[in-house]
Formats: structure tokens, C-alpha cells, sequence
């Protein structure tokens, strides 16, 4: 197999790896988990594994086509088209559910990025490089009423386009460090991971919350992610309670944090990345210590 083919692979094998990681991840409020369905009526653990696994090929593609090449108009472009082409894979898979959407637009330009250069393993480099991607226009872009766009124009918030488009800050400089963080404290990496979901639903604005329960919804997902992290994270007794509680105020206003989850999938991305070319020999520069 040659070197482009293995690289691919490699990448593609993360990422679904991570969204499987993101799903099995218990117990997540509002989100489809190994306990309950979360704040879904459709979606169950089994089609959220499976819709991560369908997205195997679209993300090979994706890393294939950056291979050795630079953010350019023409990346974008050549991207975009596979990127829509995986999300009428997933519906294929899914029988028209959204289940990865976001996941695929976050993951599918970390993984452009990673493929645009070997060498990259620093984890803000490799963002700011898929940022990079994102700040060019695809101008096929098909011009579609989503749920996201709906809200964006409303509350004036970046929605997935801007997060990526300011290179990833909710991944860079609240989910990564905050992993970080815990693992240097010896909190277990489950709890680590629960943390990591809450720092980032405690300053997201996530379009999917604000769709169906609006600022005031948004408002009090955030101010429960804060008390769980106040009350000492999800390896506390106090936390946990308070994590129950954030968990019940949000199956009462019905809201899931979906742009939340696929954030999380992206720092475990960029941190499973980094390892993998930390271990290879790759030339790691950021300051994650393992
Ligand atoms: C740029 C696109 C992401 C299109 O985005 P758009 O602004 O049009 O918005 P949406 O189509 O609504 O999708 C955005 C999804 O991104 C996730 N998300 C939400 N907020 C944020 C945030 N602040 N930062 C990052 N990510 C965020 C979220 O995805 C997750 O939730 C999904 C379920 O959402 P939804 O359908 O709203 O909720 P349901 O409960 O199912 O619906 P209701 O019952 O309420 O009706 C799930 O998929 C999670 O993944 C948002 O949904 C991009 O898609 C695009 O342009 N693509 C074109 C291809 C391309 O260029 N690709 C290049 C790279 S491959
Ligand atoms: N675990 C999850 N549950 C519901 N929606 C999601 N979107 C991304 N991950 C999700």
C-alpha cells in the first residue's frame, strides 16, 4: 500500500474511532449514550455507530484528496463535494436521521488538514490549518434553509461554519487544555472526557439547543454545565449530582447538545492524532504532555 493510501486509512480509522469514543461516552446529558437516547425520539446508540462507521470511506476520501496539499480555493471545493456526498451517505445509513452532520464538516476538515502535511502534530497547528481550509468560499455551495442557518441569522452566533472558520477555539482552547488539565490531576479518562463535554457546553453557542429551545434554553444548559464544574467535575459526588440535575433540565426542555458532542469528537481527534504521530516520531510541538 503506498504511503497516501496508509496515511488516509490512518486518519479515517481516527476519526470514526473518536466518534464511536464520543457515542459510548456515559453518562452524557441530553445525548444518545450506552444508558438512554437522550433528548431523541429517533436516534438510538446502534444508528449512531453505524452512521460513524459508514463515514469510513467519505473520510479516506477526504484525507486521499488533501494529501501533500495546501488550504486553497481548490481544496475547499474538492473537499465540500465529498463532504456532501458523506452526508447523503450517512442518511443512506441512517434512513434520513441527522446524526453526524457536524461531525463530519469538523472532522472532515481536521482530517484535510492532517493529510495537507505529515508532519503536523502540534494540535493548534493542525486547526488552524483546517481554519485556514474553512475560510475559503465553496461557491457550489448549495443555498439550503437548515436548522443552523435558521438560528444563526436570529441569534447572531458562528454556528459549525464560524468554529471552524475562527480555527476551532472551543476545541483548542477549552476542550484540549481542559483534557489536559484533568489527566495531570489523575482524573479517570471517562470522567476527563465528561469534563472536557462540559467546559465546552458551558460557553458553546450550539445551534442545535438554540434551535429547539432557544437563549433561554441555551442559557440554562450552560449555567448547569458551569455547576457541574463548580461542584467539582463528574468524579465528585457533588458533581454528579449536579450532572443528574443538568441531565433532568434537559430532558424537560427536550434540548441536546449535538455541536457540543461533535466538538468533543474533534478534541479526541487531535489528541489520538497527536499520539499517533507523537509515537511514529512526527515533530510534536504543542505542549500536551501524555
Ligand atoms: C457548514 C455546515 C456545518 C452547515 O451548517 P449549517 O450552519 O447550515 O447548520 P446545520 O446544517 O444545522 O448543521 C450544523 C451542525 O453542526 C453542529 N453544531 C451546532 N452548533 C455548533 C457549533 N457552535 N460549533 C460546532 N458545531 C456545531 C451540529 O451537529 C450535531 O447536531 C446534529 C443534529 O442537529 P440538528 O439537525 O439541528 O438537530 P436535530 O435534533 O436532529 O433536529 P431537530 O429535531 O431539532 O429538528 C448532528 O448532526 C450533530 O453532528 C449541527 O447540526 C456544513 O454541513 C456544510 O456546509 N457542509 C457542506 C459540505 C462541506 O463543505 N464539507 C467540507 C468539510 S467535509
Ligand atoms: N451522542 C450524540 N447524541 C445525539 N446527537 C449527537 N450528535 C453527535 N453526537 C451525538
Amino acid at each position: 500500500m503506498d504511503q497516501k493510501r496508509r496515511m488516509a486509512e490512518t486518519l479515517a480509522e481516527l476519526a470514526v474511532q473518536t466518534l464511536v469514543d464520543e457515542v459510548n461516552l456515559t453518562p452524557k446529558p441530553g445525548l444518545v449514550d450506552q444508558e438512554n437516547n437522550g433528548a431523541h425520539h429517533d436516534l438510538t446508540i446502534e444508528l449512531m455507530r453505524r452512521s460513524a462507521v459508514s463515514l469510513r470511506p467519505v473520510f479516506t476520501k477526504i484525507a486521499e484528496s488533501s494529501y501533500e496539499r495546501e488550504p486553497s480555493q481548490s481544496l475547499r471545493e474538492d473537499i465540500a463535494v465529498i463532504g456532501r456526498k458523506g452526508e447523503q451517505v450517512m442518511l443512506g445509513v441512517t434512513g434520513g436521521i441527522n446524526t453526524h452532520k457536524g461531525a463530519i464538516w469538523s472532522l472532515g476538515l481536521l482530517v484535510s488538514a492532517a493529510a495537507g502535511n505529515a508532519e503536523l502534530s502540534n494540535t493548534e497547528g493542525v486547526a488552524e490549518r483546517a481554519g485556514r481550509i474553512a475560510r475559503f468560499q465553496d461557491r457550489y455551495c448549495p443555498v439550503a434553509s437548515t436548522n443552523g442557518s435558521k438560528v444563526k441569522d436570529v441569534y447572531q452566533v458562528p454556528g459549525a461554519r464560524g468554529e471552524a472558520q475562527l480555527n476551532f477555539p472551543h476545541v483548542c482552547n477549552i476542550g484540549l487544555p481542559f483534557l489536559q488539565q484533568a489527566r495531570r490531576n489523575g482524573i479517570p479518562e471517562t470522567n476527563a472526557r465528561l469534563d472536557v463535554l462540559l467546559a465546552i457546553m458551558s460557553e458553546l453557542d450550539d445551534t442545535c439547543i438554540l434551535h429547539r429551545g432557544g437563549m433561554e434554553a441555551l442559557q440554562a444548559v450552560k449555567n448547569g454545565a458551569n455547576e457541574v464544574l463548580k461542584s467539582g467535575g463528574t468524579s465528585t459526588n457533588a458533581g454528579r449530582l449536579a450532572l443528574i440535575r443538568l441531565d433532568e433540565t434537559m430532558m424537560e426542555l427536550f434540548v441536546s447538545p449535538g455541536g457540543s458532542a461533535d466538538l468533543l469528537a474533534a478534541v479526541l481527534f487531535l489528541d489520538a492524532l497527536q499520539k499517533e504521530r507523537s509515537l511514529k516520531g512526527g515533530v510534536a510541538v504543542g505542549n500536551v504532555t501524555f
